[in-house]
């Protein structure tokens, strides 16, 4: 399982961690494809290389011409619920601009649905917001994760006049984090907060991760003796134990032919599983239990998509956790073909090694064979290779969460 941990002990803002995700190898086209998609021809986002107290960096210049931004979150989230982008990047995206939406209700006393935007609702921000979720997506990121994020000191000139440092935005964001004070100027922005706060489960410590990429992001200053970058730490490998949420609906009045499209949406924005459990609801109607489990770091977009593509009024969330196997894959050679088999293992040892079903399927077309005698042939390579429970885990897994 691919996963990241975010480094903002220096402070973050949007297009520092964007800069961060494009210098451990996000793919800028698709970062570009998925800003254009919700503001067409709005801002030009151009990375180039800096140094930043003598650490190399990767700059993103965001140029738009919006000067005075003033937009609703409801002008914002119908900008992105119309935009073509694949389902979690909008879910992330529309999570982020809800978290910004409610902490700007908070702070000015007003409801989220008055909420106006000032310098967050801008191009630029919302090309922060959807290009970080992008890049995130390109980069099959599966778990985010943070450290603490530094907030600064000092007074800063913004739309709503000079604001004490972290600005009422950033604090009401931040609330139930650990944050670190010090540092000169405002070091965490309201957007780069949300995306944080929104996106990635709070983690103090950099996980155990086999490193893959390490991303470097510039802010615009350079400040002597601090390096003013945000650093993105990429690799595989997954806990043990998770954190996560349970989340259910009942709902009696969806066209039932929606359900395999929301069940498959709420997987892609996130969810580790989703299901339904048919019921009986009040006054004898027959009706059904949406369930999807999703990790504490995913469980702001799911909750936004089961809003969003279904009929209910709520949803009801307990914390849960879920103990799961290690995973890796392997492969064996049956009927001529290589076949991928799911291996679950615990301290060392295979509990359970399953090939690959749709792999099996195709293989048992190809064959004209019941899908049932490919999947026997699979299992009984898998023994011979010694793929099999009270194994020990062969040193060659691939590490990846798809065999393909
Ligand atoms: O735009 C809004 S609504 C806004 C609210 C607040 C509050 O703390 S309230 C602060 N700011 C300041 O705007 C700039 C830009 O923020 P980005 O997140 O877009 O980088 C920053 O100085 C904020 O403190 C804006
Ligand atoms: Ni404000």
């Amino acid at each position: 399982m691919r996963q990241a941990w975010i480094d903002a002990s220096a402070g973050i803002a949007g297009d520092m961690l964007l800069a961060a995700l494009l210098d451990a190898g996000a793919d800028l086209e698709a970062v570009r494809a998925a800003v254009a998609a919700v503001i067409p021809d709005e801002v030009r986002l151009t990375p180039h290389q800096v140094t930043r107290a003598g650490l190399r960096a990767t700059h993103v210049r965001v140029e738009s011409t919006d000067h005075h931004p003033h937009r609703t979150w409801a002008e914002i989230r119908d900008l992105i619920d119309r935009a073509t982008l694949p389902e979690r990047v909008r879910a992330d995206a529309l999570a982020v601009f809800e978290r910004l939406a409610r902490a700007e209700a908070r702070v000015h006393g007003v409801s989220v649905e008055d909420v106006h935007f000032h310098e967050v609702g801008a191009w630029d921000s919302i090309a922060d917001v959807v290009g970080v979720c992008a890049a995130l997506h390109d980069l099959g990121v599966r778990e985010l994760s943070a450290g603490p994020v530094a907030v600064g000191s000092g007074r800063v000139r913004t739309a709503h006049g000079e604001l004490p440092v972290p600005v009422p935005a950033v604090a009401e964001l931040a609330a139930g984090r650990r944050i670190l004070a010090g540092g000169e100027g405002e070091l965490a922005t309201p957007t780069g907060m949300a995306l944080v706060t929104a996106l990635a489960r709070e983690c103090p410590e950099l996980p155990p991760m086999r490193l893959e990429a390490t991303g470097v992001g510039a802010g615009g200053r350079d400040v002597p003796g601090r390096p003013n970058v945000v650093r993105v730490l990429l690799g595989t490998g997954r806990q043990q134990m998770e954190e996560s949420i349970l989340l259910e609906a009942n709902i009696d009045d969806l066209d039932p032919r929606v359900w395999p499209s929301v069940l498959a949406a709420l997987l892609e924005a996130g969810a580790a599983d989703a299901w339904l459990v048919p019921i009986l609801m009040k006054k004898g109607r027959p009706a059904h239990t949406l369930c999807a489990l999703a990790a504490t770091s995913r469980a702001d977009p799911v909750r936004t998509a089961i809003f969003r593509l279904t009929t209910t009024l709520g949803v009801r969330e307990r914390a849960v956790r879920k103990t799961a196997l290690e995973r890796g894959w392997a492969h064996v050679d049956v009927l001529g073909a290589r076949l991928p088999i799911k291996v679950g293992y615990r301290e060392g040892v295979i509990v359970q090694a399953t090939p690959e079903f749709e792999d099996a399927a195709r293989l048992a077309v190809q064959e004209d064979l019941p899908v049932r005698a490919v999947l026997d042939a699979a299992l009984a390579a898998a023994r011979t290779a010694r793929l099999a429970p009270g194994e020990p885990v062969p040193s060659h897994l691939e590490d990846t969460c798809s065999p393909h």
